[in-house]
């Protein structure tokens, strides 16, 4: 049975176990879910049956609404319930409303719509370590099953908004404390503990709690609804343009006002209507194209190539990304060395670390206690020799190819013959950096985001020469540092880079024929990116910019851009964020706030490059200014696609997302180019180049796909 089941067993304690059985995580199929109702009515019926444990089989009870289910209904394939059968009549109705009590027994995980099913229940036990949450908005829908109403009336509103705005999972050990489960207990007495708290309520040793019918941790409606107002402002400003949050809050104040089953009731009707919105087909393409990640494609392996132990890893260079990778690293239990240039340099590096363990105490992710021993497994060097012993090597200086070409001479004089060679340069081709050396076989690319503890994506380069087993020992490194790893080919600026730059050459075309440069930022983080080329350039810092920039010069220079602005403002020291001044001028508290000198520095470049006003330009739109930043990134990713550098477009969507913060909620910039067709993106490109020239010359890739009405995404030559 492909879409799972649910198993009975009546104990001769009256206890009836239904266990979920959907392997890996037992999602909640509409099969699940109709065995479900079968067992709970037999159950309910059976006069052997005093109570009911519902369990999840292979130590996790489930991890939700089968986000497969959902884009079958999305795609027309699976046939929708009617509006209210799920979270009325279903969970409510036969569930909750049950003449016999139930108790969930949790243990693993009870995510989405299998924590919704354990919150009907009379009771809840869970395990310590559970992962515990509703998850709903990052595949674009609410909580379906009574979840708006019923996670309030356990844990208090303002926990309740922040849990399902948020997506937070909770362990076991807060949900107890928060009250959303009622007791813990150790894996091995999970069950046993649930059935007799089953037969506790049967026989009224312990109340029989509707979750429903519960108000106490409900707050007078008036102090409610300015929670509710902070809560809406508090999603106005994290994305003006993300309507989901917005709906969500409405759902769960109807809850509030009207009573839990008008609550029940707009729930049902906002995710029927979601669950067909863009927002939420984008981010189920999401969540799969996440998947794909892995295995890895591209990799000749010639059997199964068993990634081996790594435990010493040593990073080369201590400043912002270095310090970010140490950090990563130490987190997860490696041994690491930081190797620096002088005394200065390595103490900077170090009070860095520090300073990102500290922000993680702050954030709760680190214990305090496990301060001291998570930094002692740090050790600063000045020098090659304790690299004798290490597994791996992280270089992390500065974009300078000698320099970089240099630090892989002595990586190879120094490290083990088997050791990885790793570089974090975000642009530059590896064969570059290697070609001092006679080890092509163990040169990789490690391409971090900064901040590199922070940020989820780690971009694994290879060459033809790379071996597969040192690819598989990088990708073993990033799944315990709980990385994603995208795999690309090798090229200048590898997939990420190349998508970024052009973007940002865009920008600063337009600058230079006369768009208000922070429109530029401003226009972009409505449409939804994290942060405008600008502002990206400020906290990168104008040195590696230049630098990355010649890069590009040298290997792509028929579709460069070259404008003076950045390396203006290089020239009179205003570097980017680090110096308190770039793009932008940063107060004491790191806010960007835009600058009115700015406007000499353009106006020399101008003047230097002999650049007009053009007043098309001046007065583009703001749906203009995102498609001639963004198109042009488009096309380079048709290239990237085109050489083999990225194996699949949906590796370009979880790239884009994760590392250059394009919008989740519209799918990864691959697939939203493709909601708007490759003709659309196409003519204009074209109309562009003809225009102002060849940087905007759309590629034979994009070409050939307009022609043919084809998607970006469609896999294989054409
Ligand atoms: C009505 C309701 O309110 C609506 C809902 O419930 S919507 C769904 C809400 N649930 C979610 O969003 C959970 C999404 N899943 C996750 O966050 C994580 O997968 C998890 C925490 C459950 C497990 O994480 P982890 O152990 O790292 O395993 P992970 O690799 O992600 O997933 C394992 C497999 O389960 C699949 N899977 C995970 N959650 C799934 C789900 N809800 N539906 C279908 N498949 C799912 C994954 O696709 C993957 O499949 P594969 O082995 O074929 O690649």
């Amino acid at each position: 049975m492909e879409n799972g089941w649910t198993e009975m067993e009546v104990g001769a304690d009256g206890v009836a176990v239904i266990t979920i059985v959907h392997p890996p995580i037992n999602s909640l199929s509409f099969q699940i879910l109709e065995s479900l109702e079968k067992n709970l009515k037999e159950a309910i019926e059976r006069d052997d049956v005093k109570g009911i444990v519902l369990a999840g089989a292979a130590g996790m009870l489930s991890g939700g609404f089968d986000i497969g289910g959902l884009r079958g209904i999305q795609e027309g394939k699976i046939v929708q319930p009617e509006t209210g059968y799920l979270a009325v009549d279903l969970i409510t109705g036969i569930l909750e409303g049950s003449i016999k009590p139930l108790v969930s027994a949790i243990n693993g995980l009870a995510i989405g719509g299998g924590l919704e099913i354990s919150m009907a229940c009379h009771a809840r036990i869970s395990t310590s370590t559970a992962d515990i949450g509703l998850p709903e908005l990052t595949v674009g829908v609410i909580p379906g099953f009574g979840g708006t109403q019923r996670l309030p009336r356990l844990v208090g509103l303002p926990k309740a908004l922040e849990m399902i705005l948020m997506s937070k999972i909770i362990k076991g050990n807060e949900a107890h404390r928060l009250g959303l489960v009622d007791a813990i207990a150790p894996p091995d007495e999970l069950l046993d503990t649930a059935r007799r708290w089953a037969l506790d309520i049967a026989e009224c040793r312990r109340p029989w709690i509707k979750t429903l019918d519960q108000s106490d941790k409900l707050v007078p409606i008036d102090e409610a609804r300015n929670i509710f107002y902070s809560a809406r402002a508090q999603a106005r400003k994290q994305s003006a343009y993300n309507q989901l949050p917005l709906d969500c809050i409405d759902v769960i104040e109807e809850g509030i006002v009207s009573g839990s089953l008008a609550g029940l009731w707009k729930e049902a009707h906002i995710f029927q209507k979601l669950i067909f919105s863009a927002e939420s087909k984008n981010l189920v393409h999401v969540f799969f194209a996440r998947q794909e990640i892995l295995p890895i494609p591209g990799i000749n392996y010639s059997g199964p190539v068993p990634p081996r132990e790594i435990n010493k890893i040593a990073v080369v260079g201590g400043g912002q990304m270095g310090s970010g990778i140490v950090t990563a690293l130490i987190l997860s239990n490696f041994c690491v060395i930081l190797k620096e240039i002088d005394d200065n340099f390595l103490q900077e590096g170090l009070d860095r670390v520090q300073v990102n363990l500290r922000s993680q105490i702050e954030e709760g992710k680190l214990n305090p206690e496990e301060f001291d021993k998570t930094f002692s497994l740090l050790t600063g060097v000045l020098d090659y020799q304790s690299f004798k012993d290490v597994d791996m090597v992280i270089e992390a200086v500065s974009e300078d190819v000698s320099l970089k070409q240099q630090i892989f001479v002595e990586l190879e004089k120094n490290c083990p013959s088997n050791c990885v060679l790793a570089t974090a340069t975000s642009a530059i081709d590896l064969n570059l950096i290697g070609e001092k050396t006679n080890c092509p076989d163990r040169i990789i690319g490690a391409h971090f985001f900064s901040p590199a503890h922070i940020m989820p994506l780690l971009e694994i380069v290879h060459t033809p020469k790379t071996s597969p087993e040192i690819v598989a020992d990088l990708v073993n490194v990033a799944a315990k540092i709980q990385k994603i790893p995208v795999t690309v080919g090798n090229c200048t600026g590898f997939a990420v880079t190349r998508m970024l730059f052009p973007c940002t050459q865009s920008a600063l075309f337009l600058v230079d024929h006369g768009l208000n440069i922070y429109r530029i930022d401003n226009a972009i983080t409505k449409f939804g990116m994290q942060m405008g080329p600008f502002r990206l350039m400020d906290s990168i810092g104008f040195g590696d910019a230049i630098e990355v920039g010649d890069q590009f010069l040298q290997s792509f220079p028929k579709r460069c851009y070259k404008s003076m602005l950045i390396p203006l403002m290089f020239e009179d020291k205003r570097t980017g964020e680090a110096t308190g001044k770039g793009i932008y001028i940063y107060d004491d508290n790191g806010e960007a706030n835009p600058d009115h000198e700015i406007q000499n520095y353009i106006e020399k470049s101008r003047n230097i490059s002999g650049t007009q006003l053009d007043p098309e330009i001046v007065n583009l739109s703001e749906k203009e200014i995102v498609e001639m930043l963004l198109f042009p990134t488009i096309n380079e990713a048709c290239r990237i696609l085109e050489e083999g550098i990225a194996a699949k477009a949906s590796h370009l969507d979880i790239a884009s997302i994760m590392a250059l913060g394009f919008p989740a909620f519209r799918g990864g910039a691959m697939f939203w180019a493709d909601s708007l067709g490759a003709g659309y993106i196409h003519t204009k490109l074209e109309n562009w180049a003809k225009k102002y020239g060849n940087f905007f010359e759309p590629s034979s890739f994009l070409a050939e796909r307009a022609a043919k009405s084809l998607a970006l995404s469609a896999q294989g030559s054409i």
